[in-house]
């Protein structure tokens, strides 16, 4: 039986593998659940799962779980960690949404844990100091449950990195893809809110429909496999059915395909190299008929233009293009500023970011700090 520290449980992720555990109650016992605010979510899945730790990041929140439980909950970022790094966790879920989920990923890492890792920013932030953490806890083990790495993975099937000649990762489009260009200053939250595949949490579907979720892809697939940048591509695929691609050296072009549903990766990152049963939908290919691709047009969605030139340029400017995205993304959400004000919004900041010799945990959040301050600044 293998403990389960889910963090982020109320969110899509989180919900999805809720899904997965409960396939499989003989294998997975959820142990711990992390949240923000919303605990009564959390309140209910404790009452169905039988857990037995808790972390509220919101103090407030952590209080009324606590008196509606009877049980004692942790709070703020010391909770996250403690959950990552508690002794009888086994697996740590890591589906916290955005820069927070960076720290107890690195907990995790230090207690030598399987972290199974939906949490792209952790790598976009710091990519460097978590492989740096994996490399000093070799008993650390990392899978990705992003459904383009996580394909990625499958088609590396651990073969070595020479043998790669190039990763392709796969893009929906999001609901843009056919706009014209001139038409993206009309653009309303409800449009970017409609992803014409997945149903995901509010943040990454913006991110979606800029592409940045493509762009902090990049750099993830950079990171997690040691691929250099030059090596990896985008190709666009409105079907969302081939997860991504590896381009071996000797002309094979391996892909994962599978119906758009995150119980698959999720599953996958939690009990690799075994496949074990899942009911989730198959892929028909006869019905499905045809899959298309496409070359993704970097001057409509300038995010993703600049987040591969963020990521060629290395050090800190991942990490303040990152908190600038995350800042302004929530600022859009809240209707407080346009949609284009998210590229313009980020390219300034990263014009803005400080060159670095030493690239540590300090400096890197030091850096996130001032480039949210900045980001803050653009907003009316
Ligand atoms: N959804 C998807 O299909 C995919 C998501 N991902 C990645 O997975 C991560 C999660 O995405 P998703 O599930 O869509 O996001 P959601 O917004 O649906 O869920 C976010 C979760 O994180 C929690 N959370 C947010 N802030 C904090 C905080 N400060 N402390 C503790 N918990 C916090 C939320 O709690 P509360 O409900 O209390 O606010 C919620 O449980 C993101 O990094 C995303 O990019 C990657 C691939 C696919
Ligand atoms: C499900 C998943 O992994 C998301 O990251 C998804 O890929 C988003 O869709 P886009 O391809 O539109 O960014
Ligand atoms: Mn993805």
């Amino acid at each position: 039986m293998k403990n389960v520290a889910l963090l982020g449980a109320t969110g899509s992720i989180g919900t999805s593998t809720i899904g997965v555990l409960k396939q499989h109650p003989e294998r997975f016992k959820l142990y711990a659940v992390a949240a923000n605010r919303n605990w009564k979510q959390v309140a209910q899945i404790a009452r169905e799962m039988d857990v037995e730790r808790f972390c509220m990041f919101e103090p407030e929140a952590a209080k009324a779980l606590s008196k509606e439980l009877g049980k004692p909950v942790l709070t703020g970022m010391d909770g996250l960690c403690e959950l990552a790094s508690d002794p009888k966790t086994d697996i740590v879920l890591n589906s916290l949404m955005g820069s927070v989920g960076c720290l107890p990923t690195l907990s995790a890492i230090r207690a030598s844990k399987h972290i199974a890792l939906a949490n792209k920013e952790t790598l976009v932030m710091a990519g460097e100091v978590i492989t740096a953490a994996l490399k000093a806890n070799p008993k650390a083990y990392l899978t990705p449950v992003d459904s383009e790495h996580n394909a990625i993975f499958q088609c590396l099937a651990d073969r070595p990195k020479e043998e790669v000649e190039e990763l392709q990762i796969t893009a929906s489009g999001g609901p843009f893809r056919e706009w014209p260009i001139e038409k993206f200053k009309d653009i309303r939250l409800e449009d970017a809110l409609n992803h014409p595949v997945w149903s995901m949490g509010k943040k990454i579907t913006i991110d979606s429909a800029s592409m940045m979720n493509k762009g902090l892809e990049i750099i993830e697939a950079h990171f997690l496999f040691d691929i250099p940048y030059e090596q990896i591509k985008v190709v666009v695929h409105p079907q969302s059915r081939v997860h991504s691609l590896v381009q071996f050296r000797d002309g094979s072009l391996i892909a994962q395909l599978g119906a758009p549903d995150m119980k698959i990766p999720i599953q996958c990152a939690m009990t690799w190299p075994e496949r074990i049963p899942l009911e989730t939908d198959r892929l028909d290919l006869a019905e499905l008929g045809k899959l298309t691709f496409f070359k993704p047009d970097f001057e409509k969605f300038r995010c993703l233009a600049l987040a591969m030139e963020c990521g060629k340029k290395g050090g800190l400017y991942t990490a303040t293009m990152n908190a600038a995205n995350e800042v302004l993304v929530n600022a859009f959400l809240e209707k407080k500023i346009g949609f284009m004000d998210i590229p313009n919004g980020v390219e300034k900041i990263v014009e803005k970011t400080p060159t670095v010799v030493n690239l540590d945990l300090e400096t890197i959040l030091a850096a996130d700090a001032e480039a949210r301050k900045l980001a803050a600044e653009l907003i009316p």
